[in-house]
């Protein structure tokens, strides 16, 4: 593979090595992996105003948490610190560029990797947001977001109004038990071939491993349009929101307008080929509703998609489409 590099002296720099040997991309597990808890002789209890979520406007991963957040109503319970989305050499930065933090707020830190560090002074993994950040015994509580999103749900319960507490939904709120077993099972194919798929199909290095990834990404959205239009239910596990569809929403929402073109995901268009997905799609980020709260609108930054991954790969040229970032209801 010809190393050419048109974006500057950078490209071989660690922070954008993403394919192993073989051409594929192996995401690893993170790391920091304790919960908060509403058990008040828990090591990390639930308080107002002591956990900071870290993030910027364009991981998928971290906007489920952003999602969570809003959805919840925690935004006075628990801060948040929003970065610049430029994946530079050096991690994940502080700058103060679009609209984000000049200086992380608490310590004055202007990168990521110095909160890693302060956590623990060994550590090895990558810098990744989103994370959680407690301001009292100066660590990280958790940076993997499958898990932040689970804690948000309900741990937090108490400083809440009654009716958004997860036990008095009637729905059984956002994980609720009788649904738990198909959430999980759909989690596990989708985060592997859809959340991840992504990922893989656009850091794959060989043809090979392109089209080892590709071609699952598009049967997966395939057996995704056929449960919707299956069961023929507004969302994913009915008419109230789940994870299930929080989590799918986050890689969506980034497809037509990033993944696309610039993770070469080009074999479809969620807008033109799948009808049922493009439908429920749109009902989650243009409806301002009691389910909705218009926190799926509110959370998406498309500017932040195609400048973001491009960067990311290194890819000097932001593309021009689509014309429409998401077409009306
Ligand atoms: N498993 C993690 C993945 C988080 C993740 O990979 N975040 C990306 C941004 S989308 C990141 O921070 N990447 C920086 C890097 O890998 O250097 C989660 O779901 O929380």
């Amino acid at each position: 593979m010809s190393q050419t590099n048109k974006a500057g002296g950078e490209k071989d720099h660690a922070v954008y090595k993403m394919a192993d040997g073989d051409g594929q991309f192996r995401r690893k597990p993170s790391v920091f992996r304790s919960f908060i808890s509403a058990d008040p002789n828990s090591e990390f209890p639930a308080e107002k105003d002591r956990y900071v979520l870290y993030l910027n406007w364009g991981c998928p991963w971290a906007h489920r948490a952003n999602i969570v957040r809003s959805l919840k109503g925690l935004e006075d319970i628990i801060q948040l610190v929003v970065m610049d989305f430029t994946l530079t050499p050096e991690g994940w930065v502080f700058n103060g560029n679009n609209g984000t933090m000049e200086k992380d707020p608490l310590y004055g830190f202007t990168k990521l990797s110095q909160l890693y560090f302060k956590a623990n002074p060994e550590y090895e993994g990558r810098y990744t947001v989103p994370l959680i950040w407690d301001k009292k015994t100066e660590t990280i509580v958790n940076n993997e977001s499958s898990e932040i999103i689970r804690m948000l749900y309900t741990e937090f319960d108490e400083f809440l109004p009654e009716g958004e507490r997860e036990v008095n939904k009637p729905s059984g709120g956002y994980y609720p038990q009788r649904l738990r077993k198909d959430i999980d099972e759909m989690n596990e194919w989708v985060y592997d071939k859809v959340n991840n798929g992504v990922y893989k199909t656009g850091f794959a290095s060989t043809q090979d491993a392109y089209l080892s990834n590709v071609v699952p990404l598009f049967e997966s959205l395939d057996r995704l349009e056929k449960h919707l239009n299956d069961r023929g239910t507004k969302y994913l596990f009915g008419d109230h929101i789940t994870e299930a569809d929080i989590r799918l929403f986050t890689t969506l929402i980034r497809f037509d307008v990033a993944y696309y073109t610039l993770f070469k995901c080009n074999y479809k268009m969620i807008r033109y080929d799948y009808p049922q997905l493009h439908r429920w799609l749109r009902s989650l980020y243009w409806e301002e509703n009691s389910e909705t709260k218009g926190v799926f609108k509110h959370t998406t930054h498309f500017e932040t998609y195609k400048e973001g991954y491009a960067r990311a790969l290194r890819n000097p040229i932001v593309p021009y489409g689509p014309a429409v970032e998401i077409m009306p209801l």
